[in-house]
């Protein structure tokens, strides 16, 4: 059982100034900053009056800024009274200071190097179909699913879709029209990959055939498409895991075929809520298993006959189900699969995830060990009343 994770990035080069060293736009050291403006604390609760000052400026001398400008403005309410006077870099600095310690150094790093990977894509890459880039729900999905989220009940919900097992559901999403330009535009993708000899990320770590769409320019309109139109959903069907806080994504296509991938080995995703959706072509095979839902723990364990589901890709519907739902894709006999993915992330259920033991919400060989116990417990009450009544010795 494999647990899938997105590939990392390249290793990027730093462009020196000639001289062996590379320019930097640090003039004082943090310890300096600090030294002049002595207060190091930050308000736990942030200050309402201050109106906190633009950070936009720094996208545009450096396209990828480590931190995104917003943060810097939010966190300026929580800076101390004599850190509000300083001048604007120093407050940057220190504010830097701050944020790098919630992110692990290589981890940040990491996150660094996928920025400048991106923008490097982006930066020269001409979309074909501009209209994909932002959500537009009327020429995206079919009629009965904007109708279904906009009255945003679970009536409305279950009134599109099917439940084949538990927790995984069913439903018809997208506009054949839009899986056709969305197929044209990773078509045309590709063909620049290959025209410009570029070396791109594989969509994660089992796909080797497809590409990630976060990549090169769709990663707003998929974060619009998860917070607008995910979210309600998962927030009905999947809140144990963190659907009703999905803050995050990885947007990717797969490929099958015969001179592609052929099939996908059974796996958990690393999300906490998946969009499957086929766009086409034409293809024989490429069904889903789903084997049961499981925590780290109980991953190899064996599945109960009612978790035992197959289902067959149709191009424009969509199969949502919790990451942890161990499942893969059988062979694509002949033909073509191009498939839509959406890892849906919650990074307060992963950290809540940390501090606890009993998955019993969602796994289900926690929930059938739980009930196990709850059996014997009972049983070993009775025992225990017989015995003392004298029932039984
Ligand atoms: O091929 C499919 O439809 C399954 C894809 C999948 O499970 C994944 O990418 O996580
Ligand atoms: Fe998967």
């Amino acid at each position: 059982m494999e647990r899938r994770k997105e590939p990392p990035p390249p290793p990027v080069v730093t462009v020196g100034n000639g001289n062996g060293a590379a320019k930097h736009p640090l003039t004082r050291s943090p310890a300096a900053i600090r030294q002049s403006y002595g207060d190091r604390r930050i308000r736990l609760n942030p200050n309402k009056e201050h109106q906190p000052g633009n950070y936009d400026d720094l996208l545009k001398s450096s396209p990828s800024e480590e931190f995104d400008p917003s943060i810097f403005s939010s966190l300026e309410r929580h800076l101390t009274p004599s850190m509000l006077h300083v001048p604007k870099e120093s407050k940057i600095q220190f504010m830097k200071e701050i944020l790098r310690k919630y992110l692990p150094e290589g981890e940040r790093a990491r996150a660094q190097r996928h920025k400048e990977y991106k923008h490097r894509i982006i930066s020269t890459y001409q979309p074909l179909h501009k209209e994909l880039y932002s959500i537009h729900a009327a020429t995206f999905f079919v009629p009965s699913f904007v109708q279904a989220i906009s009255d945003n009940t679970e009536e409305s919900f279950r009134n599109i879709m099917t439940e084949p097992s538990p927790g995984v559901y069913t439903f018809a999403m997208l506009q054949p029209s839009f899986c056709e330009l969305l197929l044209a535009e990773v078509e045309n993708f590709e063909k620049w990959v290959n025209a410009a000899k570029f070396k791109t990320m594989k969509p994660n770590t089992m796909n080797k055939y497809g590409a990630v769409l976060d990549d090169f320019g769709l990663e707003a309109m998929l974060n619009k498409l998860m917070e607008e139109f995910l979210c309600p959903i998962s927030r009905v069907f999947f809140p144990e895991v963190g659907g009703s806080t999905l803050d995050s994504h990885h947007g990717f296509v797969v490929e099958y075929g015969n001179d592609k991938d052929i099939e996908l080995g059974f796996h958990v995703d690393d999300s906490e809520v998946t969009l499957n959706v086929c766009l086409g072509k034409q293809f024989c095979g490429g069904e889903l298993y789903f084997r049961g839902i499981r925590c780290d723990k109980h991953v190899n364990s064996e599945s109960q006959p009612e978790e035992i589901l197959e289902y067959s890709h149709v191009p424009g519907q969509a199969v949502v189900h919790r990451g942890r739902h161990r499942h893969g894709a059988r062979p694509t006999t002949s033909g073509h699969r191009i498939n839509l993915l959406l890892w849906c992330r919650s990074s307060v259920f992963r950290e809540m995830k940390k501090y606890q033991k009993d998955f019993s919400s969602w796994c289900g060989e926690c929930q059938r060990e739980k009930k196990e116990r709850q059996i014997q417990c009972v049983a070993a009450t009775k025992l225990a009343f017989l015995r003392s009544e004298g029932a039984i010795i």
